[in-house]
Parts: structure tokens; sequence; C-alpha cells
């Protein structure tokens, strides 16, 4: 990075002490814009990165409620609305301990180019709490959830800021925040949140799009090489929405997915995994990946606290949490002959792991790219709120299908304009980047 870049990124990291993931992620793009900043100058003039650094609002709020046993608990709620240059604030709500405000700011600062990159009209932001809706029982989170939307509905609105699900926020939590909405506010606003439930506003497709959205970019990035995902062996990390859809998707196109894992450790299973029973477990009982052996029986292998990344595989889809596949795992994947390597979750791969890969050729789909088809799929759900309409499974499939295939094209488009072919991560940055810098630049200083 260049000396203006590099003075721009030292500022943000001294106006944002201790926010080690926010840092990364700033780092991540700046790295990408060298070329961008000797091409268009009048981005620096006009201070458009230091802008675009700075949130255009963040809310920070108590969230009081009372568990089941009438004891009162207090968490911390978070919406920082970074940039709506190019429509309302978009991006999801993150309910799990480790939230503070840098994980915040990191995910909404990724979701600006995510957002770009998908061609819809969405801005980019992103909320949540140190809420745990582990082991909470469904009373306890919905007054959660009540209370948090209770301070939340003064900042939200179809045409301001629409929430939706991240890691520990699903259709359940999404149904009783919209409930509050609609209560208190006395408006039946169905585009105020996205992953709604199918009765009531919701689009088919929007469960399964991150994880299906991220096996269509990576079976494009494939088809570079001349290879698909027939035949593959598939790793996973997580069992959550988005690992799940992933291990189907993989599947339906020939993929043998062998691994997955959660926060306790790792299943491995020779004969591919059988979704439908891991769904039911995950999603309907809650339960532990440990449960999945248990029920699988002696064919399958469970590593209490192990890296699911000591699995080889051919194509590794990370879908997880932040920085959980770092340099030692990324060395041995590479070993293992791995051909790529796609970010189902947001910034899973830490930054050294990110340029191994790309040091030794490995197809490596950043997140902001890979993963852009469930918030592509959130726009066409405020589509169909907005037209009151309710589109087919097919067509919504087919809209995804045809927006993951335009961010891979224009990230490798990009990539090769910017003289570095092949480089999704240089290529996500850099068109995501410049849309959002010339929208702001046609509405002024803003
Ligand atoms: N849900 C969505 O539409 C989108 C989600 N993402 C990202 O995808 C990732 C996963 O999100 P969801 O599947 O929605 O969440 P989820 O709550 O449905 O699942 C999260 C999964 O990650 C696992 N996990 C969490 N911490 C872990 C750790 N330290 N080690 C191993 N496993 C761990 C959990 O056990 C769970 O299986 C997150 O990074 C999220 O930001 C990105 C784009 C959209
Ligand atoms: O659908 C949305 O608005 C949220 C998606 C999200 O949080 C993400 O892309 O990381």
């Amino acid at each position: 990075m260049d000396q203006h870049l590099a003075s721009i990124r030292d500022e943000v990291f001294r106006r944002n002490p201790g926010e080690a993931e926010f840092h990364q992620a700033v780092t991540e793009v700046f790295e990408s814009l060298e070329a961008v900043s000797r091409k268009r100058p009048e981005y620096a003039e006009a201070a458009i990165l230091q802008r675009m650094c700075e949130p255009e609002r963040q809310i920070i709020f108590r969230v009081p409620w009372m568990d089941d046993a009438g004891r009162v608990q207090i968490n911390r709620g978070f919406r920082v609305e970074f940039n709506s240059a190019l429509g309302p604030y978009k991006g999801g709500l993150r309910f799990h301990p480790s939230v503070y405000l840098g994980i915040i700011k990191f995910l909404g600062f990724e979701q600006i180019f995510k957002n770009s990159l998908t061609g819809m009209p969405i801005g980019g932001g992103k909320g949540g709490s140190d809420f745990d809706p582990r082991g909470k029982s469904d009373a306890e989170v919905m007054r959660f959830c009540q209370s948090f939307m209770t301070e939340l509905y003064r900042h939200i609105g179809e045409y301001t800021d629409v929430p939706a699900g991240d890691i520990g926020v699903g259709g359940r939590e999404i149904g009783y925040l919209f409930g509050q909405y609609k209560r208190i506010t006395n408006r039946y606003e169905s585009g105020v949140l996205t992953g709604k439930g199918m009765g009531w506003g919701g689009s088919l497709v929007r469960p399964e799009a991150t994880g299906y959205g991220a096996v269509l970019f990576t079976q494009e990035m494939l088809k570079t090489r001349g290879a698909s995902f027939d035949g593959q062996r598939v790793v996973v990390s997580g069992s959550g929405n988005v690992a799940i859809n992933a291990i189907h998707k993989a599947q339906t196109f020939g993929a043998r997915v062998v691994a997955a894992s959660d926060s306790t450790g790792y299943i491995v299973d020779e004969a591919g995994i059988d979704v439908d029973l891991l769904r039911q477990i995950k999603e309907v009982e809650r339960g532990r990946i440990s449960d999945y052996a248990e029920r699988r029986g002696s064919k399958v292998s469970y590593v209490a606290g192990g890296n699911v990344w000591d699995v080889d595989a051919t194509v590794a889809l990370p879908c997880a949490t932040q920085n959980e596949l770092d340099d030692v795992a990324a060395k041995r994947l590479i070993e293992a002959g791995v051909l790529a390597v796609a970010e189902g979750a947001n910034m899973p791969c830490t930054t050294e792991a990110t340029a191994l890969f790309q040091e030794a050729g490995v197809l490596f789909g950043p997140g902001k790219a890979a993963n852009a088809g469930g918030v592509a799929t959130s726009a066409l759900e405020m589509q169909q709120n907005a037209s009151r309409d309710s589109w087919s499974f097919e067509h919504t499939e087919r809209r995804l299908s045809e927006i993951m295939v335009g961010i891979h094209d224009r990230c490798a488009a990009t990539a090769d304009e910017y003289g570095m072919p092949g480089n999704y991560v240089a290529g996500a940055n850099i068109a995501g980047f410049v849309k959002v810098a010339d929208a702001m630049m046609a509405q002024g200083l803003i």
C-alpha cells in the first residue's frame, strides 16, 4: 500500500482503538486500492476513503430483559449505519457473546462493498448484540427481541435501514423483531426487515441464498480452470444457515461433502453428509454437531474441540465465523491439494491465510463476493414487498444465480482491468469501492 493509503489507514486505527477486526477489514480493502488511487486522483481530493471509513451513524443502546427465573438481564445493542450512498442501510443482526463495536464495524464496512457488488440499490450497515441465544428458551429470546426492537424501531424503516439475520438471528428472531416493530409503529411495513417467514412477506430462497450463492460463485471460479463441483471432496466449516445450504447445493452439483463443524468440534462422514439429518439436528432441535455422529453411528467420526481444516479437501468453504482459518490451516490445505476456497462466512480467513492461498494459485473467493447471495436475495425480498408480490422458488433462484454469475464476472473483469488477473480479492474490493465512491462524488459532501 502506498504512503497516502497507509496514512489514512493509520488515522483510522488511531480513531478506532482496540477494534482489531475493523482494522483488519479496512486494511484488506486498502491493500487493493493503490491502482485505483493512481487512476482516480479525484477520490483523494474528495477524501472519499476517509469518509467511507467513518460510519454515517453508530447507535449503541441498553437492552434490558427478564429471564424465565424473573431475573433482570442487561445486554448491549448496536446498529452501525455505515453508508447510504447506494440505498437504505442493509445488513444483518448478529446475536453472539463475542459481539462488540469492532465486530459490528468490520461487518458493516464489508457490507458496503458487498452490497455494491450485488448491483442492487442497497447501502451498508450491520447490527447486533452480545446476547447469547444458546440455551435460552423461546420465551426468553422473544422478550430479548422485543426489548431490542423497542429501541431499534426508531432508527430503521423500509427507506432508511433494513436489518436481517446473521449469526444467532434466524427466522424465529426475525419473527419476534417484526412483531414488535409492527406493534410499536402500528404499520405493516413488510420491507423493514428481511428473512421473514414465507406466509408473512418473506421470500422463497432467502433462507438458502447465502449458502447456495457461495456454491454458485465457486462453481464459476472452478469453470475458469475447466473444473466443476462434480466429484470434488468438500469440507465446510460451521453447521448453521450458510453451512447447511452450501452443503446442500454442493451435493446437488455432484460434490461429496465430508466434514462440517460447530464451536464444539467437527464431524467427518466419508459417505457424504446427510444434510436432512444435519438440518433436523441444527435447525429444528438446536442441537450439537456431536448429535449427528451419535445418530449416524460408527461410520462417522466426531473430533471434540478439533479444527475442521485438518480434514483434506479439494474445495474448502469456511462458513462459520471470522478468522477461523489461519495460516497453519491454509498451509495444510495447500499441501493437501486444495483447488478452491470460497468464504461463505464474513472474513473467515486471516490475512495471512488469504495471502498463502493467493500465492499458491488457489482459486480464492472473498466473502464480499462469495457470500453476497444472501443480501442480494434480501433485496429481492424488498422488491417483492414493495410490489406486494411473491415469486416462485424457480424464478427467485434464477435471479440469484444470475446475480452470482454477474458478481463473479465483475470481480474477474475488474481484476483484469487493474492488471491483477485471477485476483478476486482485488476485483471485489475495487469494483465494490468504485461504485460507492462514484455515488458519493455525485451526491456532494455527505
Ligand atoms: N445468514 C446469512 O444470510 C449470511 C451470513 N453470513 C456469514 O456467515 C457466517 C455464518 O452465519 P450463519 O450461518 O447465518 O449463522 P448461524 O448462527 O446460522 O451459524 C453459525 C455457525 O457457525 C458456528 N460457529 C460459530 N462460532 C464458531 C467457532 N468459533 N468455531 C466453529 N464454528 C463456529 C456455529 O456453531 C454455527 O454452526 C457468519 O460469518 C455470517 O456473518 C454472510 C452472509 C449472509
Ligand atoms: O440479508 C441481509 O440483509 C444480511 C446479510 C448479511 O448480514 C451479510 O451479508 O453478511
